[in-house]
């Protein structure tokens, strides 16, 4: 059984029949994540965003609502296989979802039982689900009676990740499903001059990794801007445009910023462009701590719009993409995404490469990068760049030599959760780069 740490219960308030209106944030909290990810597939940020409960609660509610809703996303498969002996007919949504916040509960997060079903029964009644309360109540008993028992048997691996993606990842698959069932770390990359937190463990690309569940705010350091938040993962393709000092720069698509502010460090002249204004504020918020404020010039604007003054030295697009690179800290992605998505996003992938090359001087470097693990939004965008008239520029094995086992035939790069697995894996990336002719 693959376990996490247990949310906070109230279950004892909530339990029996005259309990159903007792306060329990968590719970609400999580029930609106997890139905407004699998029945309108909003992302669970936005899903949480979207919950009145979520807006009233504490900060520590809402924390355990997020790992309560992630750990059913993360085991929706094996829990929905758990569930199907004890259920005559499939449910309504709602109440599935009722059942699945259950199942979390009492098989991956260690949830006394009592807390785990008088709660479930509880958050069905709030819910007007009540004729089906005693159908939950009834089947989550059998389910904690069975216990670990329950698993037997099943490939959790292979339930835990939709069809389709467990085809196109080919045989990336199973390394990627084992992540998948584990909270990731916390990665931090370190301000140049600043010694990392006690306690974290140096990878060998300069990352600083604390176990999973490490409140960032509460490193030594944080409100210095020491450090900012970045997988090992996503640290790669800044790195790997090899920006020089005095270099006029565009970073495309940029927020929240890690990689904005990886390029100001190495002594670049940065812009930032980013469309989203929310997102723009997030990422002026991210260089203030960072005390880049007066180094980097942030731009709001659509990035296939948008034109330098003069053309620029090099450019990362770091595209929008499916995220299937980061469905260890994003499982939601796992379930919104379908197949038919990936050709309109493939299409704003090479609309926005136009706009990059277009940004190049003659010789200029661009590097390519999304934090998917689809065919379509790596390889395929890179040979579309290629019929652009971009010359291609391999990743030398020499560059790659702390990760050798990234490094395509054709010298791209290709991360995985299953890289670097002892230490705790990384999101998945690709990336290439490119010369303007
Ligand atoms: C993958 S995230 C970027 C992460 C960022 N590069 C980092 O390392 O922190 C993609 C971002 O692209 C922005 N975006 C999407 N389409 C865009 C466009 N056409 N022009 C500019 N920004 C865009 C989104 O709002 C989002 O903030």
């Amino acid at each position: 059984m693959k376990q996490t740490s247990a949310p906070r219960s109230s279950g004892r308030r909530a339990a029996g029949r005259g309990a159903q209106a007792a306060a329990d944030p968590t719970r609400d909290i999580a029930f609106d994540i997890v139905t407004g990810v699998i029945e309108h597939r909003r992302m669970l940020e936005t899903s949480m965003e979207n919950s009145p409960a979520a807006r009233q609660a504490e900060p520590r509610d809402r924390a355990a609502a997020h790992r309560l809703g992630a750990s059913v996303l993360r085991h929706m498969g094996t829990a929905t296989e758990v569930l199907s002996p004890f259920l005559k007919k499939e449910p309504p949504e709602p109440v599935r979802a009722v059942l699945l916040i259950g199942v979390a509960q009492l098989l991956f997060l260690g949830t006394p039982v009592h807390a785990a079903v008088a709660t479930s029964v509880a958050l069905a009644r709030r819910r007007g689900l009540a004729p089906f309360a005693g159908l939950v109540n009834a089947v989550l008993r059998r389910i904690a009676q069975n216990g670990d028992a329950c698993l037997d048997g099943l490939d959790q691996e292979r339930l835990d990740v939709p069809p389709w993606l467990w085809t196109s990842w080919g045989r990336m698959a199973r390394p990627i499903a084992a992540a998948l069932g584990m909270e990731p770390p916390l990665d931090l990359s370190m301000r140049p001059g600043c010694l990392p937190p006690p306690g974290g463990e140096v990878l060998p690309n300069g990352t600083v990794r604390f176990p999973a569940g490490t409140r960032v705010t509460e490193l030594p350091g944080f409100a210095e801007g020491a450090f900012w938040v970045q997988d090992a993962a996503a640290t790669l393709p800044a790195r790997l445009l090899d920006v020089k000092e005095g270099e006029r720069v565009a970073d495309l698509c940029a927020a929240p910023g890690g990689k904005t502010a990886q390029l100001a460090f190495a002594g670049a002249e940065v812009t930032a462009v980013e469309r989203d204004a929310r997102r723009v504020e997030r990422l002026q918020a991210n260089l203030a701590r960072l005390k880049l404020s007066d180094t980097v010039r942030v731009v709001q604007a659509d990035a296939t719009q948008w034109r330098p003054e003069a053309p620029l030295d090099a450019v990362l697009l770091d595209a929008p993409c499916s995220a299937t690179g980061t469905v260890r800290r994003h499982p939601d992605a796992l379930w919104i995404k379908r197949p038919r998505d990936l050709a309109g996003l493939a299409a704003g992938q090479q609309a926005l490469l136009k706009a990059a090359r277009d940004m190049l001087r003659p010789g200029g470097r661009l590097v390519y990068a999304v934090c998917s693990l689809q065919p379509e939004e790596g390889p395929a965008c890179a040979r579309a760049a290629e019929e652009m008239g971009l010359i291609a520029d391999p990743f030398t094995p020499e560059e790659l030599s702390f990760l050798p086992q990234a490094r395509t035939p054709e010298g791209w790069l290709r991360t995985h959760p299953g890289l670097w697995a002892e230490q705790g894996g990384m999101d998945g990336f690709f990336a290439a780069r490119f010369r303007r002719a």
